[in-house]
């Protein structure tokens, strides 16, 4: 692997009165991808892009960005660095074009305004460039938010629930923004809750719960490590019991018989094999079958079961 872009090791964060938000995060970020850090409320995501941000001091732990730690090379990375919050906090008065041009100022970068033209066409944020903030859309003020964070040019950029509230519309066209960012070139975190969204975007995805990290690997590694397949088979004639040629599958009967429920596959990506197996030991045993649904479970399911994991470890 080349050198990753982010590196946080032994990260801990404890807030005054004792809460450890931050439990000794490893995590590496490679240059280049897009890594969705999934976990519930209070999990310690804001807090993770906070420490590196620079607007939480963490108890313990470094973070090495572009390869240097970014405690002693604290203006060259945050420059480097870009971050959409998940509100907008300030300059609610202002012109959209006016906010955009600052944040670009702010990191010392020259007045560019072909650069920002081109930021807020691509988010088609043009034609409201000289409305105030205050008067746009929540859907648009997200986008500003983000022709913020694209103004000084970021090789780093944490979206921080980049589609919490927005519609199902509007967060496609959210997702197809940060396509064109990672096109660009631009390594990219997010934190979300919506599942879909890590399946839909993400590279890799970390799972964080109670300040640790529960496990990271890559999107589809996830699915066939931790997935588990079900399949219904519609038969042909309803059965009052599993007959013995179908008795070493994990199947169950449902629906008064009409049907067999197949659960298997933990852990090792292979049941929609097995399912197949089941069907070619359906036919040599004689038994009809009208249909078969299968599924693979969602990442919502998936970290589900770990934290069930966790806790029953615990
Ligand atoms: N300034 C603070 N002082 C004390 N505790 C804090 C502070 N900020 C956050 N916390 C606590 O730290 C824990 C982690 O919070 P954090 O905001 O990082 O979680 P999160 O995963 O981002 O949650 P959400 O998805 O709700 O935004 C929570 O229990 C929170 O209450």
């Amino acid at each position: 692997m080349s050198e990753p872009i982010l590196e946080l090791r032994g990260l801990s964060k404890i807030y005054p009165g004792g809460l450890k938000a931050l439990d000794h995060v490893d995590i590496q970020i490679r240059k280049g991808e897009i890594f969705a850090l999934l976990g519930p409320n209070g999990a310690g995501k804001t807090t993770l892009i906070g420490a590196v941000c620079g607007l939480v001091r963490p108890t313990s732990g470094t973070i090495h960005a572009f390869g240097q730690d970014i405690t002693s090379h604290w203006r060259d990375a945050r420059r480097r660095i870009g971050l959409v919050p998940q509100e907008l906090s300030t300059d609610m008065f202002e012109p959209v074009i006016r906010a955009v041009s600052y944040s670009r100022g702010l990191f010392g970068l020259a007045p560019d305004k072909g650069r920002i033209e081109e930021i807020l066409r691509s988010l088609s944020l043009w034609e409201k460039r000289n409305d105030r903030i205050m008067t746009l859309s929540g859907g648009m003020k997200r986008r500003v938010l983000i022709a913020k964070a694209l103004a000084h040019e970021p090789d780093l950029l944490f979206l921080d629930e980049p589609t919490a509230g927005v519609d199902v519309e509007l967060r496609k066209g959210m997702w197809a923004i940060i396509d064109q960012m990672r096109a660009r070139g631009v390594t990219i975190i997010l934190t979300t809750h919506y599942i879909e969204e890590a399946e839909e975007m993400a590279d890799r995805v970390g799972i964080i719960n109670k300040g640790r990290i529960i496990t990271v690997d890559d999107k589809a590694a996830m699915m066939a490590k931790l997935g588990r397949t079900e399949a219904h088979i519609a038969l042909a004639a309803p059965m009052s019991e599993i007959p013995p040629a179908i008795a070493g599958f994990p199947v169950e009967l449902e629906n008064g018989g009409t049907s067999l429920r197949y659960r298997g596959g933990d852990g090792t990506g292979k049941g929609k094999a097995e399912v197949a197996e089941l069907t070619k030991a359906l036919t040599r045993a004689g038994i009809d079958y009208t249909g078969i649904d299968t599924r693979e479970s969602s990442l919502e399911e998936i970290f589900v079961s770990l934290l069930d994991h966790e806790e029953a470890a615990a």
